[in-house]
C-alpha cells in the first residue's frame, strides 16, 4: 500500500496534469512568487521582466513567469481575500512540494519565497497616503487560520491576547496572529516602514467603514487605531496578508507582505495617483528582490 496518498478529490488536477484552479504545472513557478490582488496588476510587475516564459490564466488567478537577468520570478493574482489565499498558497505549495504522478508529499521539500505587492488602508495618523509599508506581523480576522494548525511564538501568543483583550466581549470577531518570513523581513524588508496588518474579511463593515450597512462593531476602528503592544502599533488594514504569513508557516514557506498606501482612514484621505505610487512599489520591490535575493 502506498503511504500518504492525497486522494483526487483532495487535490484536483486538471486533465493536462495541472492544478485545478491556479492552471499550473510543476515546473512552472520560480522560486520567487510575487502575489496581487488584482489580475491586472500582473502585467504591471511582467513588463519589468527581461524575458516573460509562460502565460496562463484561469479565473482571478492570472500567472506570468519570467526572468530580471537571472532570476526567475513568477507573478500571480489571488483576487481579494483569504479564501482565494487558501486556494493559491495550497496549489502553490502542491505544485512544488507533491509528485502530482505518484500523489505523495517528495522526500525533499522546496520552500519558496513569497512576497504579495498590495494595496492597504492606514489606520494611523502618521503612516502616509502614497508610501508603502512592510507588513512584521498579521492579525487575522478572517477564518483562515482557524482551520490551519498553527504554533505561536512566544511574542505572538501575547500580541494575540492583548489583541483579544482589546475587544469588546460582545464583538464575535476571533482573531490569530502569523508574522512574516525573518529571511526575508531582514534582506528585501530592510529599511522601510514597518508595522502590524489587520486583514479583514471585507472592505466594509469589516474594515470600519459605514456606507448603508449598520455595524455591529461600530467602534473597531477606533479600537485598532489606538491599540499598542509593547511600543507595537496597528498599522494598515487590507485583506491577504495574514492569511498568507499563517498559511506560509504552516508549508514552510518564506513570506512578506508590501502594502502600498492608498487610504489613510484616520484622515480621510484617498491617494490621487494609485497607479503612480504602485508603479513606483512594484520598481522598488522588484529591485530589492533582484539585489538581496
Ligand atoms: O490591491 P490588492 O492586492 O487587491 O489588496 C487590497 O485591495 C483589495 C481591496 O480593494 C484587497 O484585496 C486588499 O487586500
Ligand atoms: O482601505 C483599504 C485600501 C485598500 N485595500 C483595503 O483592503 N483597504
Amino acid at each position: 500500500m502506498m503511504m500518504d496518498y492525497i486522494s483526487e478529490t483532495d487535490l484536483i488536477l486538471n486533465n493536462d496534469g495541472s492544478l485545478y484552479h491556479i492552471n499550473l504545472l510543476a515546473n512552472e513557478v520560480a522560486d520567487t512568487v510575487i502575489t496581487v490582488g488584482d489580475q491586472d496588476r500582473v502585467a504591471e510587475v511582467s513588463k519589468h521582466f527581461d524575458r516573460i516564459e509562460l502565460k496562463k490564466g484561469k479565473r482571478e488567478f492570472l500567472t506570468h513567469t519570467g526572468y530580471i537577468g537571472n532570476k526567475r520570478i513568477t507573478v500571480i493574482s489571488t483576487g481579494i481575500g483569504t479564501d482565494n489565499v487558501d486556494i493559491v498558497l495550497n496549489e502553490l505549495d502542491a505544485i512544488v512540494n507533491i509528485n502530482l504522478e505518484t500523489r505523495q508529499v517528495n522526500p525533499q521539500l522546496r520552500s519558496l519565497n513569497i512576497i504579495r505587492i498590495g494595496t492597504s488602508g492606514a489606520v494611523q495618523a502618521n503612516v502616509d497616503v502614497d508610501t508603502m509599508l512592510v507588513s512584521a506581523g498579521a492579525i487575522g480576522l478572517d477564518p483562515l487560520m482557524h482551520y490551519c494548525e498553527h504554533s505561536l511564538t512566544a511574542n505572538e501568543a501575547e500580541l494575540l491576547t492583548a489583541f483579544k483583550n482589546s475587544l469588546p466581549s460582545h464583538y464575535q470577531l476571533h482573531p490569530y496572529v502569523a508574522s512574516a518570513g525573518d529571511n526575508l523581513l531582514n534582506s528585501i524588508g530592510t529599511g522601510l516602514q514597518q508595522g502590524i496588518t489587520i486583514t479583514a474579511p471585507g472592505f466594509y463593515t469589516p474594515q470600519g467603514r459605514q456606507v448603508r450597512c449598520k455595524s455591529s462593531t461600530p467602534e473597531l476602528l477606533n479600537i485598532i487605531e489606538n491599540f499598542e503592544h509593547k511600543g507595537q502599533r496597528i498599522t494598515n488594514l487590507e485583506m491577504e496578508t495574514a492569511g498568507i504569513y499563517g498559511l506560509a508557516a504552516n508549508l514552510g514557506h518564506q513570506a512578506i507582505s508590501f502594502n502600498v498606501i492608498l487610504a489613510n482612514r484616520i484622515k480621510h484621505q484617498f491617494s490621487k495617483q494609485p497607479q503612480k505610487i504602485m508603479e513606483a512599489s512594484i520598481v522598488n520591490v522588484l529591485e530589492r528582490i533582484v539585489n538581496h535575493l
